[in-house]
């Protein structure tokens, strides 16, 4: 029997959007047509990229979303920066709505809002010097620093650890987690609220990433920054995120603060992610039932009815095909604590102790 509880006006993800928020988004939709046929290019179908999604950040908080490749999250993280045109749903940004704004008329909200993209290679003008590249947003939104643009892109470059001396180099000349580092300077040039950080350090050796992690957390605390943390390493996430949304083929099936998500995981396939993470127990023993998830994930163009997760999940029945859950607070769950399930978890997982990465100097 389902054990969520009786909230018929109950929207998916409504607990989590509230007038507190700096960003809310709401039954969040991104589909891409495709297209067939030389002439008419006639609609045949289209890809389910974010199928509803609701969700929202406060001022200063972190957001997590995680899941597997192709589950939506950088579509998700670019129809909220408004680099993508949603489908459906609406975006509502410190109060007002850009769900369909264009891009000239929400100068505001654009130096609001800024993304810090995974991959520090292309995401870079290599034929741009990085002060060129850091004071670009300045001028291009009318700011001008005291002191001038040079200094305000100087100042930039020591706040993210790196040499104000190297305003004048171009991005071939720095290693792959100094260029993410120029990437986050230039987002932090217009003193955003909120950065969606897309896999910020995905691309970067293992060693590096803690560094550039450490880096986000001070800037978050320093200037109360909120973010939008996209990633599939949980361990990642735990780190950064105070709140994370766990996504499966374009809808979020759980969403939690951290600790109530990665010790009571209610659904099965946050119960299948959080197994791959590695524990690090003090007595090498492994408390954790490891989960082997069989089978690809179905085609966004074409998903499951009912539950998405159905086709991969060891306690789907019948309604699982029939029904599709709705993402709601379940019964003696922690306020805040939501999932899309019709046979929920229930028993507690010992959590994994992640170690915060040290804190280490820029490269
Ligand atoms: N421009 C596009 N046209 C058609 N399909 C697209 C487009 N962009 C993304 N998709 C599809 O939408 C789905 C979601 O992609 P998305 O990149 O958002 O996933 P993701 O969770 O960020 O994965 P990854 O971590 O691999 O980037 C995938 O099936 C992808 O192939």
């Amino acid at each position: 029997m389902s054990t969520t509880k009786n909230i018929p006006a109950q929207k998916a993800g409504e607990s989590s959007v509230s007038s507190q928020n700096l960003l809310e988004v709401e039954n969040l939709e991104v589909h891409f047509p495709i297209r067939q046929g030389i002439v008419f290019q006639r609609q045949v179908g289209a890809v389910r990229a974010v199928d509803g999604i609701s969700f929202g950040v406060k001022p200063g908080e972190s957001l997590g979303l995680v899941g597997e490749s192709g589950c939506g999250k950088s579509t998700t993280g670019r129809a909220v920066t408004r680099l993508l045109e949603p489908t459906g749903g609406t975006v509502r940004f410190d109060g007002e709505d850009i769900t369909h704004k264009k891009v000239a008329s929400m100068r505001t909200a654009r130096q609001n809002l800024q993304m810090i993209f995974q991959d520090p290679y292309s995401s870079l003008n290599p034929r741009h010097t990085v002060g060129t590249i850091i004071e670009t947003p300045m001028k291009l939104n009318g700011i001008n620093p005291e002191g001038g643009h040079k200094r305000r892109a100087q100042e930039l470059l020591e706040i993210v650890g790196l040499n104000p001396e190297h305003y004048n180099r171009y991005p071939n000349e720095f290693s792959g987690g100094q260029r993410q580092r120029i990437g986050i300077a230039r987002a932090l040039a217009l003193k955003p609220k909120l950065i969606v950080a897309d896999e910020p350090v995905s691309a970067l050796d293992v060693s590096i990433q803690a560094q550039v992690v450490n880096l986000l957390q001070d800037l978050q605390r320093e200037f109360g920054l909120a973010f939008l943390f996209i990633a599939h390493d949980l361990a990642v996430v735990r780190h950064f995120s105070e709140r994370v949304a766990v996504m499966y083929l374009g809808k979020i099936v759980e969403i939690a603060d951290r600790e109530t998500l990665y010790s009571r995981p209610q659904h099965p396939y946050t119960h299948a992610l959080l197994s791959a993470v590695p524990e690090v127990d003090p007595d090498g023993a492994s408390n954790r039932e490891r989960i082997r998830l069989t089978g690809d994930v179905p085609s966004p163009i074409n998903p499951p009815s009912g539950c998405r997760f159905r086709t991969r999940c060891w306690k789907a029945q019948d309604i699982c095909a029939s029904q599709e859950p709705p993402l709601v607070q379940l019964i003696g769950s922690a306020d805040g604590h939501q999932a899309a399930c019709h046979f929920p978890e229930v028993k507690q997982v010992v959590a994994a102790e992640v170690t915060p990465p040290a804190p280490a100097s820029a490269e």
